[in-house]
This record gives structure tokens, C-alpha cells and sequence, in this order.
């Protein structure tokens, strides 16, 4: 039995995820405090939505997806159910393992994750690392759970918070960079319809292109780029604006954000 306490969307892309892999809904509990979204889950999932205590108790896997701010208040509730031998997993940003480790009994296992929403469409990007009682077994456990909605990568917890700022938030800036083209397109005369078609198709495509080549990215990008073409003065422009400085800038804030919210 698997518990997923907290189904917002984290929890839900999960439990979605682990239904579409074919996981029975009697095989899945999930532990939600608001009763018209527990509603709302068993219409959709069929499965049961009891409270956290609960949820703790009739689990051999309880995957935590509280927001970190509400995970010491969680861990408190259900530490008195958990037994050596239950995996707890945290899909928390920031929330390292010891933090766990350190509010449930001893010898808990604890693996944590750093998923992406990709997951809902079966492209998501799982990073997992294993505390200090969770064995190779369990770690297989964690990657067949999440394997079916991504790929999953195996990483030392010490690049956890760089992670989150890279993959796990990374779609929302893509998404960021969708929204900018598709305005710049509408200022450019564009119908917005047609403007979107273009940009999503040119994403999907290009990223295609790099999954398939191989090819590194300035390889790729420098073959779009024509000698005083068009694209050469678009880029020339980003370099202006110091997109990628920005870029770079918005992921250190994102991996210290991450390391302050499981401080
Ligand atoms: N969204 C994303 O792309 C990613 C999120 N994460 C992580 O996933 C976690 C959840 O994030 P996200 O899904 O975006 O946030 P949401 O706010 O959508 O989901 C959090 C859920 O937890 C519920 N919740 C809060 N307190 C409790 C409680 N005591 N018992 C049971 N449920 C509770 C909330 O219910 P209510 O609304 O009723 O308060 C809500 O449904 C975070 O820790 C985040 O770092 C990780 C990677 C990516
Ligand atoms: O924004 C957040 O804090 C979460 C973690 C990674 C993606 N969303």
C-alpha cells in the first residue's frame, strides 16, 4: 500500500502518474485535509482519501507532498504511526533526509525526490537520493514508483537544492520564455493562435532535436544562427539584455531559496 499525504499538484500528478502505470486504487491511500477535494480525488481516482494518521498507518510507503513549510507540522502527526521498516518519501523542495530522519522513529527509511510536473504527460525528470537507513532496495522501490511517469536519475543528496532549481523548477521557466515569444509574436501582428502553434510547435520540436541528435546545444543553436542573419541580431539582443546572466542569476536564487526552505 502506498500513501501520498498532501494532493495538491505535486500529489496529484503522482497519483495520477501511479494509476495510469496500472497501480490498483485499493493499492493507494491518500491523506488530504479538505473534504470536497477528497471528493474530488475519489470520483476521479477511485481511490480511498482517509486523514494523514490514517494514511500512515495502513502504508508501507508514505510519500510526503505537503509544501516544506507544512512538513514539520505532518511529521508530527504521523511520526507516532511510522515503523522501521515503512519507507517515508519526501517530494519536498529542500527538505533534506536528516530533517526527516530526525522526526520519525529510528530506522525509518528515507529517500528523497525532486520531481517535475512533466510527470503528467509521462516526460517528467525525478532526481532521488537515499538517507542514512534507505538501502539499494529501497531506492528500486522508489525508482519503479516514479519510472513510470519519467525518467529518474540517481544523484548524491548534496546536489538535491541545484537539482530543484534546474529540473524541478525548470519547466516554469520554459514555460516563462513560451509566454515571452508568444507576446513578442502578437506585438509582432500575429493572430495570438497562430503565435502560440508557432512557439509550442518550435519548443516540441527543437527539443526533440536535442533528445534525438545528440547534438550539443551551441552546436544546434549555431547552425539556426545564418552570418548577419536574423537570428544573429535576436541573440545579439539577448546578450544585451544579459539574458543569460539572468538565467544564471534566477537558479542561484532558486537553489539558496531551496536550502533556506529546509533550513
Ligand atoms: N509544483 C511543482 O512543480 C513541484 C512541487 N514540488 C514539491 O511538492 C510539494 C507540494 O507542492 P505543490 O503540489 O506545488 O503545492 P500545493 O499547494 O499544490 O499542494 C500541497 C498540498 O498539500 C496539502 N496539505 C497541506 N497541509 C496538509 C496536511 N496537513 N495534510 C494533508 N495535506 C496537506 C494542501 O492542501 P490545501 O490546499 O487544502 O492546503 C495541498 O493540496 C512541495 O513540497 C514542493 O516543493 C516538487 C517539485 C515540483
Ligand atoms: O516552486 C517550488 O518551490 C516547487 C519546487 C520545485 C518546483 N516547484
Amino acid at each position: 500500500m502506498t500513501a501520498i499525504i498532501g494532493a495538491g499538484v505535486m500529489g496529484e500528478t503522482l497519483l495520477s502518474g501511479l494509476v495510469r502505470a496500472g497501480r490498483r486504487p485499493d493499492e493507494l491511500v491518500v491523506g488530504e485535509k479538505r473534504p470536497e477535494r477528497a471528493e474530488e480525488l475519489t470520483a476521479r481516482y477511485g481511490v480511498a482519501v482517509v486523514d494523514n494518521v490514517d494514511a500512515a498507518r495502513r502504508a508501507d510507503t508514505v510519500a510526503l507532498v505537503v509544501k516544506p513549510q507544512d512538513m514539520a507540522a505532518v511529521l508530527e502527526q504521523v511520526a507516532p504511526e511510522l515503523r522501521p521498516g515503512q519507507l517515508v518519501v519526501s517530494l519536498a523542495a529542500g527538505i533534506t533526509t536528516a530533517y526527516v530522519e530526525e522526526r520519525v522513529p529510528a530506522g525509518v527509511a528515507v529517500v528523497r525526490v525532486m520531481p517535475n510536473t512533466p510527470a503528467l504527460v509521462d516526460q517528467g525528470m525525478h532526481a532521488v537520493s537515499g538517507g542514512r537507513h534507505a538501502t539499494a532496495e529501497h531506492l528500486d522501490e522508489v525508482e519503479a514508483l516514479l519510472s513510470a511517469t519519467g525518467k529518474v536519475v540517481r544523484i548524491p543528496e548534496a546536489q538535491q537544492d541545484a537539482v530543484t532549481a534546474i529540473s524541478g523548477s525548470g519547466p516554469a521557466y520554459v514555460f516563462f520564455v513560451v509566454e515571452s515569444m508568444i507576446e513578442a509574436g502578437v506585438h509582432l501582428g500575429l493572430p495570438r493562435a497562430t503565435a502560440t502553434e508557432l512557439v509550442v510547435q518550435t519548443l516540441v520540436g527543437s527539443a526533440a532535436m536535442l533528445r534525438e541528435t545528440g547534438t550539443h546545444p551551441t552546436v544546434l543553436r549555431e547552425q539556426v544562427t545564418s552570418p548577419a542573419g536574423t537570428t544573429a541580431a535576436a541573440l545579439r539582443e539577448l546578450e544585451i539584455h544579459k539574458v543569460r546572466a539572468a538565467f544564471l542569476a534566477a537558479m542561484e536564487a532558486a537553489r539558496d531559496r531551496s536550502r533556506a526552505l529546509g533550513a
